[in-house]
């Protein structure tokens, strides 16, 4: 049993376009090499559906499950996992396993938004807006839930809807600013605990790599390096990349993930080691 056990996802998510699809098959495929496993490919490619959450949900919820029950045989494996992902909404489905492996996991939510939202306050409709408040509890995703939200800390936060600052001020959730010492921020927060890192490519500069949401005054590559190794200087249970899309535009020529690998790769270290 190799270390890392490595997924890449192919099923729907609340897709807005296919080229999350693309990007998660490429970045895997350099994982693959990177980490010397094979991974293990979830679903294949559907046409995107596009529309308000609760449909999204419905069609994809069978393919989520299948994501979860691949995590948690990882797991159960003692390995740990490292996942190409597609949307932000596939954490409604990895999470949970993950807490419930490591119940004083904490995750670390790299992105430029908190996908806080619930049924009640999402002002989109979008899927992706409510993974986090899905994985938390805050709603019934029927994915389970798992873990708290006290042990979710935000990292490089930006675009924050009125209804998530809500549950951010009633949680306490720390927010690590990348304004600030982004590591000594990071590690305090931690706080000794083990931990599993979401990684939305949002959190990056728009003109980095292409993401559905483009969010202004974003980490850059180096400054996400660094706080990977921060995290890396601890206990780190898994890693999960989503969002990024595999070329700026529909038929547009394909994207390497390179900055992404370039970026995690002190939890790659870590984890492979
Ligand atoms: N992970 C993301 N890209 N999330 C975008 C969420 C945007 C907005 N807050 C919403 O609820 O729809």
């Amino acid at each position: 049993m190799a270390a890392v056990a490595l997924t890449v996802y192919q099923g729907l998510a609340g897709d807005h376009n296919g080229r999350a699809l693309v990007g998660a098959r490429a970045l895997g495929a350099r994982l693959e090499a990177r980490l010397g496993v094979t991974a293990t490919v979830v679903s294949e490619p559907a046409p995107v559906l596009d529309t308000h959450w609760d449909v999204e949900l419905a069609s994809a919820l069978g393919e989520l499950r299948l994501l979860a029950a691949t995590i948690d045989t990882a797991l159960a494996q003692g390995a740990r996992p490292v996942s190409a992902l597609t949307r932000c909404a596939t954490a409604m489905a990895t999470l949970p396993v993950v807490a419930r492996h490591h119940p004083d996991v904490c995750v670390v939510w790299f992105d430029a938004h908190t996908d806080l939202n619930t049924p009640l306050t999402t002002p989109t409709g979008y899927l992706g807006g409510m993974a986090l408040a899905g994985a938390a509890g805050l709603w019934n995703t029927q994915l389970g839930s798992g873990p708290t939200i006290s042990q979710v800390i935000l990292v490089g936060t930006r675009e924050v809807d009125p209804t998530e600052q809500a549950v951010i001020d009633a949680h306490h959730i720390p927010i690590v600013s990348v304004d600030g010492d982004v590591a000594t921020a990071l590690v305090h927060a931690i706080a000794g605990r083990p931990v599993y890192v979401h990684l939305d490519c949002d959190v990056l500069d728009p003109d980095i790599v292409p993401t559905d949401y483009a969010a202004d005054r974003g980490m850059t590559i180096s400054e996400l390096r660094a706080a990977c190794a921060a995290i890396a200087q601890g206990t780190v249970v898994g890693l999960e990349v989503a969002e990024l899309e595999g070329a700026w535009h529909d038929g547009g020529s394909l994207v390497p993930p390179d900055p992404i690998l370039e970026a995690i790769e002190p939890l790659l270290a870590r984890l492979a080691g």
